[in-house]
């Protein structure tokens, strides 16, 4: 492809609002341009890339029998009221009316269509197992889109789902998906991890999720040193062995705290320690607020919270809910006395008496608050972050973190939408029973972006060779020497039949085609300059700058012995 002839709008400058490293190159080596908040328009170097990435993801599923199809995007408001779904999401789900007033989504995500698609073909045990994968563009009406196409309103996503009579036969078909989505990520060039994740509100029990791991992933990877543990952080489980520090219980005495409203500040006025502060917040749970006490240098894990509750019907609650409850705002609030709602806390809070909490009034608090005495603890459970250092459950080691970007997801669906949604097939006895699911997901345009994070040096971009938007460079320096144009046309028309070719035809100073093509990261280029008279141009890598004048009888040699030496 001659450059003079695409459409490469490469940038000197990047707009100040791109933080992601890989969304300033997508702006700057003009792959991408945004239309709209987290809509973007691809563009021919992107288009390559995500061509390459989609024909990686079709070949591994087609490898363990993925069958591929293609659903609508606009999906009826009908099914997500089958499967219940439909008042579950909230803004994120984006809806619109036809004109006829029919109420629609723009699929996030494709069980229920996928479920309707089946249930009516899918009738007999012989039929199983299936697995149906897209690849399509999805829309989530995300409140916060940032970082390029890390978190987009519209995106790219490879969505499978599998339909069986077992689970036997659902647990083969993920740990097949488990081994694919392996290959897939070692194949764009990925450095990542699968995680033990959760699984939300889509249910199941079991999950994992691929993280490529980059600084600026917003999920926290917790990980052992001396084991294969691996977990998202919001899954990592947190191991509780009693350890009470049996200091003598005191009586309680209410203080007054002038404008104290976090744990830290308590624990400068107390002049305690900050774990031996208690943070008690009152969440909402379904319509039932409960109150949750934790230690001062521990922190909530939402994701925590809603699976020991069973519900992602869970939010904090407002200020003036607090208030209308325990006649305080936050920063004064605490568990003694309280009686009109249940009170739960981290197993760790067991570990300390003697606790300082708020009065549930406001600018006061309670020293020696003692629970059974003071008041009382509903249950105790795991509701908290882990921290880093700390130890692992069952001997896995000591928790490491790291942050990743999450690419991939399987999971065990079980028959949460067929049953919702009747989708059931005549088992070898013939009697109905609910299809049992499982789906798995590639975010297309996320892969590409983090292959960036993870590809890159102060100059642009450097593309892995198997999903690389060209294969080689070949730059005529200065086009109205002739010698140079005549030689650069020559050897177009001779390597073009070997590899992708961007050929730089265009009358620009050497200097931008050099920026541009450190930019765009070809992995290997052929420069046709000064020496074209002798017959003699330059071939470079683009990951190591390692480059070689050779004579145009051995370039064919020369280029295929750098081009195979890059990854
Ligand atoms: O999408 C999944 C599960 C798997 C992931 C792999 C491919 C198949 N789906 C989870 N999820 C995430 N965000 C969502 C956002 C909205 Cl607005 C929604 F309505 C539904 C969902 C939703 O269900
Ligand atoms: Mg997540
Ligand atoms: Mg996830």
């Amino acid at each position: 492809m001659k450059q003079s002839k695409i459409f490469i709008p490469t940038l000197r400058e990047v707009p100040a609002e791109a933080e992601a490293i890989s969304h300033k190159l997508l702006l700057k080596s003009g792959m991408i341009k945004q239309n709209a908040r987290g809509i973007y328009s691809y563009l021919p170097t992107a288009k390559r890339v995500l061509n390459k990435i989609e024909q990686i993801v079709r070949e591994e599923m087609e490898n363990i029998d993925g069958v591929e199809v293609l659903m609508p995007v606009l999906q009826q408001a009908e099914l997500w009221k089958e499967s219940g779904r439909w008042d579950a999401y909230g803004p994120e789900l984006m809806r619109l009316k036809d004109r006829n007033k029919r109420e629609f989504s723009l699929g996030p995500t494709h069980e229920e269509v996928v479920t309707s698609l089946v249930r009516d073909e899918l009738k007999s045990y012989k039929r199983l197992p299936i697995t149906l994968f897209q690849i399509q563009t999805k829309f989530r009406d995300e409140q916060r889109p940032r970082f390029g196409l890390l978190r987009g309103r519209e995106f790219i996503m490879k969505d499978a789902y599998s339909f069986h009579a077992d689970e036997s036969s659902l647990d083969d078909t993920y740990n097949d998906m488990y081994h694919a989505y392996h290959k897939i990520f070692t194949r764009v060039g990925l450095n990542f991890r699968p995680v033990l994740a959760d699984s939300g509100a889509i249910g199941g029990d079991h999950t994992h999720e691929f993280m490529a791991l980059a600084e600026i992933g917003e999920d926290t990877i917790v990980y052992s040193e001396t084991s294969d543990f691996a977990a998202n952080i919001e899954k990592a489980e947190v191991a509780y062995t009693p350890n009470h520090d049996h200091t003598p219980v005191k009586e309680l005495e209410k203080v007054e705290t002038p404008n104290i409203k976090t744990a830290q500040a308590l624990a400068d006025f107390l002049n305690v320690s900050l774990d031996k502060i208690i943070k008690s917040m009152i969440v909402k749970v379904e319509d039932e607020y409960v109150m949750i006490l934790i230690r001062g240098h521990h922190e909530v894990n939402d994701v925590k919270l809603k699976s020991y509750f069973k519900t992602e019907n869970i939010e904090m609650a407002s200020e003036n809910e607090i208030e209308n409850i325990l006649g305080a705002k936050p920063g004064s609030l605490g568990p003694v006395n309280v009686n009109q709602i249940k009170i739960y806390a981290d197993n760790f809070v067991q570990d300390i008496n003697n606790l300082a909490v708020g009065a549930n009034e406001n600018d006061f608090h309670y020293l020696n608050a003692n629970v059974d005495r003071d008041f009382n603890i509903e249950a105790y459970g795991d509701f908290r972050f882990i921290l880093e250092g700390e130890e692992l459950p069952n001997d896995l080691g000591k928790a490491k973190f790291a942050e990743g970007i999450e690419v991939g997801q399987v999971f065990k669906l079980g028959t949460k939408y067929s049953e919702s949604m009747d989708a059931t097939f005549l088992d070898e006895q013939g009697k109905a029973k609910p299809l049992i699911m499982g789906c798995y997901g590639v975010g297309i345009s996320r892969t590409l972006s983090a292959v960036i994070e993870q590809h890159h040096d102060e100059k642009g971009i450097i593309w892995p060779k198997s999903i690389s938007p060209y294969e080689v460079h070949l730059i005529a320096i200065n086009p109205k020497k002739d010698e140079q144009k005549e030689l650069a046309e020559q050897l177009y028309g001779q390597l073009k039949n070997q590899y992708d070719v961007l050929y730089d035809d265009r009358k620009e100073s050497a200097g931008v085609k050099f920026n541009d093509a450190d930019l765009i990261g070809l992995p290997v280029r052929v420069m046709v300059g000064k020496k074209a008279g002798e017959g003699i141009v330059e071939v470079k890598r683009r990951d190591n700058s390692e480059s070689q004048e050779v004579h145009i009888d051995e370039l064919n040699d020369v280029l295929a012995s750098f081009y195979n030496a890059v990854k």
